[in-house]
């Protein structure tokens, strides 16, 4: 997997271990040569991932709408900015971008994303899986929830066939290198 799509939290007001996940992970991107491919603000998670991964070699894609924009959110580290009109077709654009989906920790907007991924992905627009990073539980609420949903009966497919999830950076290299 060499492009790899990043959701994560805008928020700079969340804890220090989140950043450094954040930093380490960018940190391997650049070493091993992948792409980043995210929102391309310079706020939070995202502009920590992306400071990583330039200052470490790697290739930076910001896919920005036209109202992020205007309100000078924009971060300078994108090798290539990706303008869109709006946040729904940022978020084919980020999936037509990726060989991968990475959901870090992050808020309504993250959540937002991967779900766009996972509901375009059940009806066959695409192939590709969002990776949960778990990190220290984050996502133990809602990965119960898809779980009792799909227990429930209403996946169309399993929803492994969409998702996958890894608890430590080792397991996330793991699945990144293949
Ligand atoms: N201000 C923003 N600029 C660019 N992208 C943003 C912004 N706010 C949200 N996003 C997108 O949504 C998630 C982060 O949202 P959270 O609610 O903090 O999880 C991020 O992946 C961006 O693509």
């Amino acid at each position: 997997m060499n492009k790899i799509g990043i959701f994560c939290s805008a928020s700079d007001n969340i804890d220090k271990m989140y950043f450094d996940a954040a930093g380490q992970i960018g940190k391997w991107m650049g070493t091993t040569g992948k792409t980043l491919v995210y929102g391309g603000a310079n706020l939070g998670l995202m502009e920590c991932i992306a400071k990583a991964v330039k200052a470490n070699g790697g290739h930076v894609i910001g896919v920005v709408p036209a109202k992020l924009e205007e309100n000078g959110k924009v971060s300078s580290l994108p090798d290539r900015i990706i303008h869109t009109r709006n946040l729904s077709d940022r978020k084919d654009r980020i999936v037509e971008e990726s060989d991968i989906l990475l959901a870090l920790p992050g808020g309504v907007g993250t959540l937002d994303e991967i779900f766009h991924v996972m509901a375009a992905a059940s009806i066959g627009y695409h192939h590709k899986k969002v990776i949960f990073y778990n990190e220290d539980g984050f996502y133990d609420t809602l990965l119960a929830a898809l779980r009792e949903i799909e227990n429930k009966g209403f996946g169309r497919q399993p929803f492994s066939d969409y998702y996958e999830v890894t608890n430590t950076l080792v397991e996330l290299k793991e699945i990144l290198t293949i």
